[in-house]
């Protein structure tokens, strides 16, 4: 079926899509018994739906006409119970089928989510932020919708419309040749005008993705904006995105108004013949007048499911092409995949690093960052890692934590091959502090505790006060327990570099990696930074990345990066 399907929304180029659809299908069929649960309540909810014109075509003709007050009374009644059932039937429905809905949009999110935690640092270097976004929200929301919505949708119009027809042809087999004109008409037009919709609506989706783009891009830009006196641009640049999505969103109006427009002149044509002939036969005596209500009742009620139908059709190309973009991420492949002969870290690791002959190049780049380079550094040294702006020292740190693997060479810890070590114990046992400190909103405390969520209260407290957070924490109104904004844009560069000290504290790490972490602060505060890192990491291996001299002044190895070599400075042996 997925083949089917597949192929016919992409021709050719159906292979990944039926994969996908396989995909999609793993997150339905463990609902599938809420699934029968919800279309047994929609069959049940569409008779009851078909009932009512037949009840009120009961009353009049065998009620109100035949003067039985009998009659009148039960139907009466009868037509207040279903009225309650019905109302009942669409609360509970629409209960069951936002729970269902919901936990097949979070079964995917949660499962995209937790790909995207796999995806190197490179994959988030060359997508935008806003489209991952759009990616995981809108499109993920578009095939639950498809999933769930278009499903029951659909199996309530297939019913709607069998169930009217039949009705239709049971009251006049005559009358109902005039529906047989109507509903391939309507076909033919909503399958025409449908596609104009979808690209209308395509455009609309896109003119949305603009705005919320700018959104993400410019308001962490502010202050940026203010400085450079931009402002005056930037809302130009809102007003055009505005009016580019009023005239969209009008054009879509006019395209809708249109589409169903056609159809619902039809309809009334339709009807309005079916009261001339039927009336006509009324007034003879040939038919009788609840028949002609309930068949004008029955008549409208065939039109809407084709609508319906006609609008699955474009539902499934819509989600095709969400699934598609989903599908892109969900197929991104990891940089280190999950290997299940991975080896826990062992106790007690004392921080020896060598690095073997390394050779590493970035994927889809030619530039051999590494070549060839050697290094080790002993348990509980002070290493200073120096070299020109982009030699690739980050990179280097990033081989040591495993983000990457290198096409040649290895990198071991304590003698053990990184590559056999589970990367989130090795990633726990290398602290890195750079210049550039993700802080979350929360308190401060919540912050300092991010690596380390089992820290006691004691733990935190105490890891706060050795990085020298006293004085910050006295300045804030709740302590440590204040909640500090978004990438903490209200700390100063020091008070964050503490807060990610306190935070490589609480992990104890055998090794601390300082990739700039100083480089925003005065000489002086970063002799007392690196004093303090000295004694607080006393006797674990320090690893200092500096273009600062007095940054890298106290070392007791120095290693120079050059050309992809690891040199190592004099008297050391690299
Ligand atoms: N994810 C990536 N994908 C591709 N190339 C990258 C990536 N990250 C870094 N590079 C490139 O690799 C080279 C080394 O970068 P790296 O950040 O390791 O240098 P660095 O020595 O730490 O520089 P700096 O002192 O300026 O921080 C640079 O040319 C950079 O453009």
């Amino acid at each position: 079926m997925f083949r089917w399907l597949s192929a016919a929304i992409d021709g050719k180029g159906g292979d990944r899509l039926e994969e996908a659809f396989r995909w999609l299908y793993t997150f339905v069929k463990p609902q599938s018994r809420a699934i029968m649960g919800l279309m047994l309540l929609s069959v049940l909810a569409s008779g009851m739906v078909l009932f009512q014109p037949w009840l009120t075509k009961t009353l009049i003709d065998d009620g109100l006409i035949a003067k039985d007050y009998g009659t009148l009374v039960s139907v009466a009644l009868l037509m207040i119970s279903v009225g309650i059932v019905s109302t009942a039937l669409s609360g509970v429905t629409r209960y069951l089928h936002t729970r269902l809905s919901g936990r097949i949009l979070f079964a995917l999110r949660d499962n995209l989510y937790h790909h995207l935690q796999t995806l190197s640092p490179t994959f988030y270097g060359k997508r935008r932020i806003g489209d991952l976004l759009s990616r995981l929200d809108g499109d993920v929301a578009e095939i639950q919708r498809f999933a769930v919505d278009s499903m029951f949708s659909a199996v309530s119009s297939v019913l709607g419309l069998v169930g009217s027809v039949v009705m239709l042809l049971a009251l006049s087999w005559k009358l109902s040749l005039l529906v047989v004109i109507m509903i391939p008409l309507e076909v033919l037009w909503l399958r025409w005008m449908r596609r104009k919709v979808e690209v209308r609506v395509r455009t609309i989706r896109e003119r949305s993705a603009d705005l919320s783009s700018f959104l993400i891009e410019t308001l962490p830009a502010m202050k940026f904006i203010q400085s450079v006196g931009q402002e005056h641009r930037e809302r130009e640049r809102l007003s055009n995105l505005n009016e580019n999505y009023l005239s969209d969103l009008l054009k879509l109006q006019v395209t809708e108004f249109f589409t169903q427009a056609i159809p619902g002149t039809l309809t009334s044509l339709t009807r309005a013949s079916a009261f001339l002939i039927g009336g006509y036969w009324v007034i003879e005596g040939s038919w009788q007048l609840g028949s002609l209500i309930a068949f004008s009742t029955y008549l409208g009620m065939a039109v809407g499911p084709v609508n319906s139908l006609l609008g699955l059709y474009v539902a499934i190309q819509r989600m095709s092409v969400s699934l598609g973009r989903v599908n892109e991420l969900r197929i991104e492949q990891p940089e280190i995949p999950f290997d299940a002969n991975w080896q826990p870290l062992p106790n007690n690791i004392k921080g020896e690093l060598q690095f073997n002959n390394l050779s590493f190049s970035y994927p889809g780049r030619e530039q051999l960052i590494l070549s060839q380079a050697s290094a080790s550094l002993p348990a509980g040294s002070k290493v200073a890692l120096s070299g020109r702006s982009g030699v690739g020292k980050s990179t280097l740190i990033d081989l040591m934590q495993r983000y990457y693997d290198p096409q040649s060479g290895s990198v071991l810890l304590d003698g053990i091959d990184i590559r056999t070590i589970n990367p989130l114990e090795l990633r726990k046992t290398i602290a890195v502090v750079s210049q550039d400190i993700v802080l979350f909103r929360g308190t401060l405390r919540e912050n300092i505790r991010y690596a380390s969520p089992q820290a006691s209260e004691q733990q935190v407290e105490a890891a706060a006060e050795q990085a020298q957070l006293q004085s910050l924490i006295a300045e804030l109104p709740q302590g440590i327990d204040s909640i500090i904004g978004e990438r903490g844009q209200q700390l100063s560069g020091g008070q964050r570099q503490r807060i990610a000290i306190a935070r490589a504290l609480l992990q104890n790490p055998a090794i601390l990696v300082l990739d700039e972490a100083t480089a925003a602060v005065d000489e002086a505060t970063e002799a007392q930074v690196i004093d303090a890192v000295d004694k607080l990491f006393a006797g674990r291996t320090r690893i200092l990345i500096s273009h600062r001299a007095s940054t890298l002044a106290g070392a007791e190895q120095r290693i120079t990066l050059e050309n992809g070599k690891l040199i190592a400075g004099e008297g050391f042996t690299a």
